[in-house]
Order: C-alpha cells, then sequence, then structure tokens
C-alpha cells in the first residue's frame, strides 16, 4: 500500500500535524517510524491502519486484513478476553471454532491463557495489552500496524510478538511500528522513518550496522522458501541467506517451522 501527499489537521484553523506525507509500504516489509514527543507517529500510523483519513492526499491499495495494536487500548468492554478475542475473530470472517482456536492460540502464546475467562475490565494492564496483541494478530493480518505495541509487555510476551513480526512479514504482510525503545528490532526492520516537523523523512537505522550471519538451508522435496526471506534457492535447491545476526534466531524458526521444514545445514558469522 502506499500514502501520497498525505496531510492531516485536526481542524481547519488548526496547524497541520502532516503534510506532504509519502511512504511506501510494499508486502513482507517491516517499517519503523520515529519522532519526537507529539510529532505525529500516532496520528500516521491511526491513517495507515485506515482507523483516521488523512486531511488531504491519497491512501492507496490497503489490503483488507488491516490490524491495529493502539496506543491506548479500550479496556472496559462487557466481555471476557475470550469472549472479546473469538468475536473479533467472528468480525474477521472466521467461522466460531476457528475464531476460538486462534484466540486460545494467541492468549497461550502471549502466557495470557489463564485470563481467557477474565472479564476485560478486569484485566492488567499487561494482560490487556497481551489481548491488544492478540486481537491484532488473530486474522493474519496483512498490514500490521504497532503502536507502542510492546510497552506494557513482560519480557516473554515481548519476545513473541518479536517472533509474531517475524512471522507475518515472512508471510508477506507489511508491518509498520513505532516504539519508544531505539533497540527494539534492532537491525530488523527494511526501512526507518522519521517524523521531522510535518515531513517524514528517511532516518539513519540506528547504530552502526551489526554482525552479519550466514544461513545456508536445503529445501526438502516440495519445500518452497517461505516468503519475506532475502533470498532465492539455486538449482541444488540450497539457498544462501545473509542477515543480521539479531534476526538469525527468527529466520532460523521460520526455515525450521516451514511445511515441510527447510534443512538447515551451516550458521556461520561473517567478519
Ligand atoms: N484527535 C485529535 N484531536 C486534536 N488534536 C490531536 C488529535 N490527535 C492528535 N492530536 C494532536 O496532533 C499532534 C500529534 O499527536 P500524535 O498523538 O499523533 O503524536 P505522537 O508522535 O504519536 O505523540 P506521542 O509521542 O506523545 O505518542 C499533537 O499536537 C496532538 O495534540
Amino acid at each position: 500500500m502506499n500514502l501520497t501527499g498525505v496531510g492531516r489537521r485536526y481542524g481547519r484553523r488548526r496547524p497541520w500535524v502532516l503534510r506532504g506525507v509519502s511512504l511506501e509500504l510494499p508486502p513482507g516489509v517491516l517499517v519503523r517510524v520515529e519522532g519526537g514527543n507529539g510529532g505525529g507517529k500516532s496520528t500516521l500510523l491511526r491513517i495507515v491502519a485506515g482507523i483516521d483519513a488523512p486531511t488531504e492526499g491519497r491512501v492507496g491499495g490497503r489490503p483488507k486484513r488491516t490490524a491495529y495494536v493502539p496506543e491506548r487500548f479500550p479496556v472496559a468492554l462487557p466481555l471476557t478476553a475470550l469472549s472479546y478475542l473469538t468475536h473479533l475473530g467472528r468480525v474477521h470472517g472466521l467461522g466460531r471454532a476457528e475464531a476460538v482456536r486462534r484466540a486460545t492460540h494467541w492468549l497461550e502464546r502471549f502466557g495470557a491463557a489463564g485470563h481467557a475467562r477474565t472479564p476485560m475490565a478486569e484485566l492488567s494492564k499487561g494482560t490487556s495489552q497481551k489481548v491488544a496483541v492478540a486481537q491484532a494478530l488473530l486474522a493474519g493480518p496483512e498490514l500490521l500496524v504497532l503502536d507502542e505495541a510492546w510497552t506494557g509487555l513482560d519480557a516473554a510476551a515481548r519476545r513473541e510478538l518479536d517472533l509474531a513480526v517475524a512471522e507475518r512479514t515472512a508471510a508477506g504482510a507489511s508491518v509498520v511500528f513505532v516504539d519508544h525503545d531505539p533497540a527494539r528490532l534492532a537491525g530488523v526492520p527494511d526501512a526507518h522513518h522519521r517524523l521531522e516537523g510535518t515531513s517524514l523523512v528517511p532516518a539513519a537505522s540506528s547504530g552502526p550496522a551489526g554482525p552479519r550471519v550466514r544461513i545456508r538451508a536445503a529445501a526438502a522435496p516440495g519445500g518452497v522458501l517461505p516468503p519475506g526471506l532475502p533470498g532465492r534457492p539455486g538449482p541444488d535447491g540450497v539457498v544462501v541467506l545473509t542477515v543480521d545476526a539479531a534476526r538469525s534466531d527468527e529466520v532460523l524458526r521460520i526455515l525450521l517451522g516451514a511445511r515441510p521444514p527447510w534443512h538447515v545445514r551451516t550458521v556461520e558469522e561473517l567478519p
């Protein structure tokens, strides 16, 4: 999807928050957006997610399955965590049994299965954030927009969200995120942008390039390379992937978790 010449102001006499913002979000790409406090990051993410419309400019090609984790998640809902997630799954077009299965799966992955039957209004801030993230991942979105989604999660859930992001991009989804921690997913994003004034400009990626890892893997018969991985198998079915070391565990899990799984032949840290 793409934004072209997007501007947003909250009222005709109010100042522009965004102006002339253009952004490309190709499939399988992870994009980080940075900016100062009140710089318009949430405004931009709401427009990308389709929760808000631009005052001027165009948004094109937004995929049908779009999911958004807002900075502040509404918790005062008269539903349990599981019934809320199941309801959302139904809204996304899933059958009831499948919606329950996926809701349970994501609650388990984020370590919140024990709260499946807790009313949303009684959830702790951290557990409510796990539900916020679960609702976004539930339907396998083709566009995932994360506004400070890691905030409030415990360390295990933060790792699980890192992995879920890698899985989504590997499945061909576009993922856009804002996070106050400059180390979040360090080395993983394909693009960094920074809001300066009302403009979106390319940002230098955080810090110098880190170590790289070369992974050689061979396809099982009938195996295809999961989408989003940076390589193409040769005629012998072997693929060589050079990735940031910070991303190598995720790439290995994606290769080993593919159906059929890939055979990892060598993993080598590059000088
Ligand atoms: N619904 C709204 N109505 C009026 N003004 C708004 C609205 N949402 C945001 N703003 C204003 O737009 C500007 C940008 O806000 P926004 O929340 O997008 O920035 P941000 O970079 O996400 O901020 P933070 O770092 O504090 O999360 C701010 O001046 C804010 O007050």
